[in-house]
């Protein structure tokens, strides 16, 4: 079989080499003709799966995104030509609320705000706010969770409002799906009238995709005098952001809060399986067999270990100010894709194993991350 794969999917040749001859592609430059005689398409979120791009495929069986979002893919098109499709739901779920983290911790630290007492409002309460939700628990947060679809399939019992909890928070999180009609529509979710009513001070984070925040809005009520913290992943009309945004943010990153090394090969795993699914093969490999040693695997915790260890240790494995200063120095010079492909290697908090004695070793679990085996 002939398979075609983005170039930033990791592993691919390793899942894939006994199933077919791979070869790799840019995701933001695909070309129609670059389709014929394909039989199975692996994508990530940059490339748009739609009519004009399959317009050559005269193979084609199977569409895979090693991805969690799949608004970048026309699933109707895809079951009317019967072509199989398959995404990679929660593959970087643990990555994002992680990031998230991250993000947070490094904010009460540079502005000197405890955690503890505030109001975060999960926006979204699917695979990553529910992560997030989890990890949350031992930082000390009151923590709202507006999900107004789970709430309808009776799923989430303990909804707000989006109003009402954009109206209590501190801190407000979106981790929605880009929804472009309907009752559920995100797309502009926080327009320039609901960010109009956030408390001052404010912090916004937004992992999810750029379009569910309305960025000139956004620009505009800063310049117009209204005190926001802007933590920002996701950017409207990626890769050309409104780069005059930037200068306002506290943290801001290239789309990358997914990238973790698990987070990434995670989602080829997943398609791997269900291209052996599809076609009927034997999934005898996982991600474990292909990933490296991370460097540091362990870490002994004293009896005087305190709180200030919990944000050394979050911050050891991932400090979002690395990415943050990687966007503010290199955007301009080698542009936001070519920084996202050259992302560097980030693992994830369980990689690092701690004792189960220490005061803080309850929270680090928490957080992810693992408990040594001795
Ligand atoms: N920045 C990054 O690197 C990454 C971004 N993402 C984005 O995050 C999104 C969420 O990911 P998951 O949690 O894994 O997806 P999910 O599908 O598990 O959860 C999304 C949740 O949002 C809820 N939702 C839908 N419309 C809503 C609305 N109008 N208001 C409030 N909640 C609403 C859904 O009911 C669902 O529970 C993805 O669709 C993707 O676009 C995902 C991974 C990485
Ligand atoms: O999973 C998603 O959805 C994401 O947004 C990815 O983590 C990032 O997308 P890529 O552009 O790296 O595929």
């Amino acid at each position: 079989m002939r398979i075609l794969a983005d170039q930033n999917m990791p592993l691919v040749e390793s899942f894939f080499c006994e199933i077919g001859e791979v070869t790799r592609f840019d995701g933001r430059n695909l070309q129609p003709d670059e389709l014929k005689n394909v039989d199975i398409l692996l994508t990530r979120s940059v490339t748009k799966v739609n009519k004009i791009l399959l317009a050559r495929a005269d193979k084609l069986k199977f569409v895979g995104t090693a991805t969690i979002g799949i608004d970048h893919i026309d699933t109707s098109l895809l079951a009317s030509a019967n072509i199989s499709f398959s995404s990679a739901p929660g593959c970087n779920a643990i990555a994002v609320a992680e990031y998230v983290i991250s993000a947070l911790l490094a904010y009460a630290q540079e502005t000197s705000t405890p955690l503890q007492g505030k109001t975060i409002a999960i926006i979204g309460v699917g695979n990553i706010g529910a992560c997030l939700a989890s990890k949350l628990k031992g930082l000390g947060l009151t923590i709202l969770l507006c999900d107004p679809v789970r709430q309808q399939a009776g799923t989430l019992d303990s909804h707000v409002a989006l109003d009402e909890a954009l109206a209590r928070a501190d801190i407000v999180t979106f981790h929605v799906p880009l929804v472009k009609q309907g009752p559920h529509k995100t797309v502009h979710l926080l327009d320039a009238s609901r960010i109009a009513a956030l408390k001052p001070g404010t912090v916004i984070i937004n992992a999810s995709r750029g379009d569910v925040i309305d960025n000139q809005a956004l620009l505009h009520a800063i310049e117009g005098g209204q005190t926001l913290e802007l933590i920002l992943d996701v950017w409207e009309n990626e890769p050309n952001i409104l780069q005059p945004l930037l200068q306002y943010t506290r943290f801001a990153s290239v789309h990358i809060a997914g990238h973790t090394l698990e987070g990434k090969a995670r989602g080829t795993q997943m398609l791997y399986e269900a291209v052996c699914r599809e076609f009927d093969l034997p999934a005898s490999k996982t991600i474990s067999d292909f990933l490296p040693k991370p460097s540091v695997t362990g870490c002994q915790l004293q009896s005087t270990a305190n709180e200030q260890d919990i944000v050394n240790l979050a911050h050891l494995v991932y400090d979002i100010r690395r990415d943050d200063g990687i966007m503010r120095k290199q955007l301009n010079t080698l542009g936001f894709d070519t920084l996202r492909k050259a992302y560097p290697v980030r693992r994830e908090f369980s990689t690092i194993a701690v004792n189960n004695d220490s005061p803080i070793s309850e929270k680090l679990y928490q957080l992810g991350f693992s408990e040594h085996k001795s």
